[in-house]
């Protein structure tokens, strides 16, 4: 199975994209994680997404905050779909972090998650539901996954 990399523009966000590393760690999936700015590391960002296909990965999952330029910028380089995580940022609440992400020019696609905690789980869900198309061990997974979810919102239900 190809592996994910979980990206950051900085060790700030890994509080954040922690989250995500945990749910593909439930899912058995193999990711790298890495401190990568597109603004304060503009040549190894070229290099990772440039070279990301041949090193293993199906999918890139990219959390920053403020003017996040480094899912776009990843998916600029790369035909690997690319997740982007609107960090919460301190100043604007993550507002702007949302829009310099989702708001990429037609050609170049980031599927934006919603911003902080639960888009660095949805973005791990994503990702398993991508690599999942090529393999039905994650489509059972991520059934049990549901299920389980489901189980948990009636039982809350019931103790209300
Ligand atoms: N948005 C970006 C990029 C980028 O897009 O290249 N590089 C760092 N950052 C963001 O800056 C915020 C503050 O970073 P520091 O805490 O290091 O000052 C982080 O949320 C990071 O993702």
């Amino acid at each position: 199975m190809k592996k994910v990399a979980v990206v950051m523009g900085s060790i700030s966000d890994w509080p954040t994209m922690e989250l995500t590393a945990n749910i593909l760690d439930e899912f058995g999936i193999d990711y790298e994680k890495h401190i990568i700015s597109a603004h304060r590391m503009p040549d190894q960002l070229q290099q990772f997404s440039k070279d990301a296909i041949t090193n293993g990965y199906g999918v890139i999952i990219a959390g920053a905050g403020g003017a996040a330029h480094l899912p776009g910028m990843l998916a600029a380089n790369t035909t690997l779909p690319v997740i982007g995580v609107p960090i919460e940022s301190h100043a604007l609440h993550g507002m702007d972090s949302l829009l310099s992400i989702v708001q990429m020019p037609s050609g170049v696609p980031v599927a934006t998650t919603a911003i902080g905690n639960a888009g660095a789980k949805n973005a791990a869900l994503l990702a398993t539901e991508i690599l999942a198309v090529e393999n039905s061990q994650l489509v059972l997974k991520l059934n049990d996954f549901r299920q389980r979810q489901t189980q948990e919102a009636i039982n809350s239900e019931m103790q209300f």
